[in-house]
């Protein structure tokens, strides 16, 4: 069978499961959406439209959304797309066996230090692996513009399916086997776009904002070979492509929490009652050990960690700057 006829189901109907269904249902193919707010589900199913994550886009008639999670049962792969600490949880309660899932969250499991696909290995050992990330703002992706994204899976035969069933005239997949390094480059940018708000909240001007960027590439590229990642994988859609999307926009949720850390709002302020997830600030700290384990220098990550700790930016600025001169390579 070619993957044109998969039958998808979407774990997680925020901004990006929603537009990942939308994705999905193009050519009027269905879809099931499971939501974890009843409000969502009614919207979808009766309007076609999500308000609460993804406000002003239609949607595909053909997405059916659903509240149970057993109603994923016996589909043939499922988008895996609830942020990165719930997924353990979620995927507890979803009936999988060896249905394949392809996870598209960013993110470090904050109490075992473990990437999205080690987890799943743990709560869902008979299902194959893939990985979907990229440089994709869910608006822009629901809307139909052009984009790309790192497609990676080990297994050869249902990584061509997943692609040949999931791209579109604007959505592009490209294949990769490396599915650690798709994952540790959408992990690690979310962070370094804390960064790069940062910056630009403080006025610290365009030239540092290009340094961080740099800098922070090698930050992402040392953790990520130091983890098994290839090193074209970080240079890809997944790593550097996604780390310029999101250092670059007020459209990215973790970018936008940067600025206001960098006009001196307090983290706990901004992330006080917040609907939407800014992955960064619960990848920060766990990036922080994980990068310890493997003994890999992350100071941009370091000074992320302090300013989420309540840290005053002109402190963690200077010392940023003040660290001894080194070799670019390293
Ligand atoms: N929004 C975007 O443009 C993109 C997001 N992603 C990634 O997709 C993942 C999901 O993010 P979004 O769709 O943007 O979410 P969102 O910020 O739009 O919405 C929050 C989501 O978290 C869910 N949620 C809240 N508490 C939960 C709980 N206890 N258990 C399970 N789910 C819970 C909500 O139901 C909702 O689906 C994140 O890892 C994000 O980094 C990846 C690419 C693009
Ligand atoms: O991952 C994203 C784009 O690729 C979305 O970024 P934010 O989560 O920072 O909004």
């Amino acid at each position: 069978m070619t993957g044109r006829g998969m039958k998808i189901g979407v774990i997680g109907a925020g901004a990006w499961g929603t537009a990942l269904a939308q994705v999905a249902a193009q050519g009027e193919r269905e879809v099931m959406l499971w939501a974890r707010e009843p409000e969502v589900v009614t919207a979808v199913n009766r309007g076609h439209e999500n308000p609460l994550f993804l406000a002003g886009v239609p949607l595909s008639p053909t997405i059916r959304a659903t509240g149970s999670l057993g109603d994923l049962a016996g589909l043939d792969a499922l988008l895996v797309v609830v942020p990165a600490q719930h997924v353990r949880a979620i995927l507890a309660e979803t009936p999988v066996d060896g249905t394949p899932l392809v996870l598209c969250a960013k993110g470090i499991e904050a109490k075992t230090r473990l990437l999205i696909s080690e987890v799943v290995r743990e709560v869902a050992p008979a299902a194959p692996i893939a990985v979907i990330s990229g440089p994709t703002f869910a608006h822009e992706v629901a809307a139909g513009l052009p984009a790309a994204v790192t497609l990676a899976c080990e297994a050869a035969a249902l990584r061509t399916r997943l692609a040949e069933r999931l791209a579109g005239p604007a959505f592009r997949p490209y294949a990769s086997s490396d599915v650690i390094g798709a994952e540790i480059g959408g992990a690690v940018k979310n962070v370094l776009a804390i960064a790069c708000g940062v910056v630009e909240g403080a006025g610290l001007g365009q030239n540092a904002r290009a340094a961080l960027i740099a800098r922070g590439f090698a930050e992402m590229t040392r953790f990520g070979l130091a983890r098994g990642a290839r090193a074209e994988t970080l240079a890809g859609l997944s790593g550097l492509g996604d780390l310029v999307l999101t250092c670059s926009s007020v459209s990215s949720r973790n970018f936008s929490l940067g600025v206001g850390l960098g006009r001196g709002k307090a983290a706990a302020d901004l992330l006080a009652d917040r609907k939407t997830v800014a992955e960064g600030a619960f990848t920060a700290p766990v990036l922080r050990e994980a990068a310890a384990d493997v003994g890999v220098d992350m100071p941009v990550a370091e000074a992320v960690c302090a300013l989420l700790g309540g840290a005053a930016v002109r402190g963690v600025i200077d010392d940023l700057l003040a660290r001894p001169l080194r070799d670019e390579a390293h």
